[in-house]
């Protein structure tokens, strides 16, 4: 028979009145519940009446899984959820967090630390276009992206993550919101959600709030900070986020002044959703109620109730989805939790789901399939990762620059850990949560990219790590020393030492002490340089370049120039550390906004 919930005619406020007044308490419940795909199937979905699933990072249906695998995935688990009495559709989640990054050949761009150093905010709405479409092509809704975290000291894991430590740069980065989700229409209702269609995805604007604060970048920590510089340094973004319709904000694992995010009702209600009127829906991270206890799973019921009583409407459990649903529902029989209080969660999940046209369309097909990956968005990347190069140094005095370097030479060596290494050049988030090393999916490495770019008459030698043998019996016109980190995420990548990984500083040592160099650097954030900065010609930040790695041939070599400007502070030590731009006692090495160009030749 005729239900109004089901009529694309209603109005949207409509449908969430008519669908509410008929579902039980089980059926919200689950509506507020987000499992992994590894505990997911058809069956639990129809018989637990779950509203999502995540994949976890580098959780995927099958290693090198094609498009058409991941769609037939997520449509098994939406028939499941279509099968229930309401026939609600299931949103799916992933970590699309520089590309599709989980998903073998999906195009993976660079990660946000070097999207900040572009300072384009329209480049970056262009690759939230895409990202959607790549994400779209495994048939899924839903990333948790961006990262608006404002990175107030380089120790922090997660500092790649954060598009810069200014919060001016984070804001005008938020316009990849409108790439992922869509533009927003004129006269749009500040703080609702909007998703504009197949070819779009939900957002997730992370982590809710001050996750880029922790004391000494210690992640997942506690944010000492007063009233005036949240609201002034980390808070921002929000703003723009919610102004550009962003569909969810997923809350901090870290605590605020001593007080878990999670468990967070003044600012997570009290802020978020009444004084800032956002009306999308707010999501936990993986294991956050858990976590408001130490140890973290103490009390799960307290967990629960200080989660939802928070304002959280949606928990990513993400494995023991029935304890959950049994701790929330005995909770709101004993009035724990009120029933408002569910109301309110479900209809934020409503709200999202409507507005993005799934319960018109719940089941993906391949007609996205081609876009994963595919020539025009690997060329996008390309230029994100040219725009993201930020030059350091050029030339010694007295001589002039160093950069850019000839593509006719008699003989080019190639060297450093990071100079053939795909996986390190993409960094954490990349197939696997950690990364991982070399052919971890398709692109070019810096290598292949110089090799494509110079004279076909010049020939290029790599060594990894030459001694000085190798040195002293070759003759090269320069080098290339390609060094940084090894790829991590979150509490993995906290460090107290900065150090580029061994054997880099060596590298560094024994080729730039036989030949002119330039050194690039591959990392998520500024590490320790100085002590090798006057055995260089040239040094160069590429950040984490993802898949791409033309982009930094095509600039070292000339065809295109250095634009980019540091999105961060480059310490001299780390004892310095925290130092942010606009700190009474500034003395960077290389400071906010710093960036050499080319002198046009
Ligand atoms: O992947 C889901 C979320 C992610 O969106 C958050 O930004 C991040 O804080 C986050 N951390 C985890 C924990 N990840 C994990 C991955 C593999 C095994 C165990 C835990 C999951 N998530």
């Amino acid at each position: 028979e005729y239900m109004k919930y089901k009529d694309p005619k209603q109005p949207i406020n409509t449908r969430i009145k008519d669908l509410i007044g008929r579902m039980t308490l089980a059926e919200k419940i689950g509506q507020m519940t987000q499992i992994e795909r590894q505990v997911a199937s058809a069956d639990v979905m129809k018989k637990y009446f779950i509203g999502s699933i995540l994949s976890g990072g580098g959780s995927v249906p099958a290693p090198q899984a094609s498009p058409s695998i991941w769609v037939s995935m997520v449509n098994e688990f939406q028939k499941g959820a279509l099968s229930t009495r309401l026939g609600i559709p299931m949103i799916y989640g992933i970590d699309a967090v520089h590309g599709n990054n989980n998903v073998y050949n999906a195009t993976l761009f660079p990660h946000n630390v070097g999207l900040g150093a572009t300072r384009d905010p329209d480049l970056i709405k262009r690759i939230g276009e895409a990202t959607a479409l790549e994400v779209r092509a495994t048939g899924i809704q839903y990333t948790f992206a961006p990262c608006i975290a404002v990175c107030r000291d380089p120790r922090w894991g997660r500092c790649y993550e954060s598009y810069s430590e200014d919060h001016t740069v984070v804001q005008q980065m938020t316009d990849i919101i409108l790439g992922l989700q869509g533009e927003i229409p004129v006269n749009h209702t500040k703080g609702v959600p909007y998703v504009a269609g197949k070819d779009k995805v939900a957002a997730c604007a992370k982590h809710f709030v001050g996750d880029g604060g922790t004391h000494n970048g210690i992640n997942e920590n506690n944010t000492i900070i007063d009233e005036h510089g949240l609201l002034s340094i980390h808070m921002p973004p929000y703003y723009d986020s919610i102004i550009k319709g962003v569909a969810t904000i997923m809350v901090s694992y870290s605590s605020l002044n001593g007080v878990k995010m999670h468990a967070n009702h003044d600012l997570v209600t009290g802020y978020l959703k009444s004084k800032l009127h956002f009306r999308g829906f707010v999501i936990s991270d993986w294991l956050g109620i858990d976590r408001i206890t130490s140890p973290p799973g103490e009390n799960y019921t307290y967990s629960v109730q200080a989660g939802i009583n928070a304002g959280i409407d949606m928990v990513m459990v993400p494995y023991n989805y029935t304890d959950y649903i049994d701790d929330l529902t005995s909770l709101v029989h004993k009035g724990i939790v009120n029933m408002n209080r569910i109301d309110d969660a479900v209809r934020r999940i409503l709200r999202v789901k409507f507005t993005m046209g799934l319960f018109e369309n719940p089941l993906a097909d391949l007609s996205f399939a081609d876009q994963l990956g595919k020539k025009e968005h690997r060329e996008l990347a390309r230029e994100a990762v040219r725009k993201s190069l930020v030059l350091l140094k050029n030339g010694n005095p007295p001589n002039q620059q160093f950069l850019p370097l000839p593509k006719k030479a008699r003989r080019i060596l190639v060297a450093g850990s990071h100079a053939s290494n795909l996986g390190y050049q993409c960094g954490g988030w990349s197939i696997q949560w950690m990364g991982s090393s070399g052919d971890i999916t398709t692109g070019t490495t810096i290598l292949d990219a110089i090799k494509s770019t110079v004279a076909d008459s010049t020939p290029v030698v790599y060594s990894e790590n030459p001694d000085e043998s190798f040195m002293k019996h070759n003759d090269f016109s320069f080098a290339i020393v390609v060094v940084g980190e090894p790829p991590y995420s979150e509490t993995v990548g906290d460090s107290t030492d900065l150090t580029i990984l061994d054997p880099g500083p060596d590298t560094i040592r024994t080729v730039c002490s036989a030949v002119k160099c330039v050194v690039v650097i591959v990392s998520g954030r500024p590490v320790v340089i100085e002590p090798y900065v006057p055995l260089m010609e040239a040094l160069v930040a590429a950040w984490l370049p993802g898949t791409e790695g033309q982009g930094v041939a095509d600039v070292l070599f000339g065809d295109y120039g250095f634009t980019g400007k540091l999105p961060r502070t480059w310490f001299k030590s780390v004892d310095q550390l925290p130092m942010n731009v606009g700190d009474p006692h500034y003395d960077p090495l290389y400071p906010f906004g710093f960036g050499l160009a080319i002198n046009s030749s």
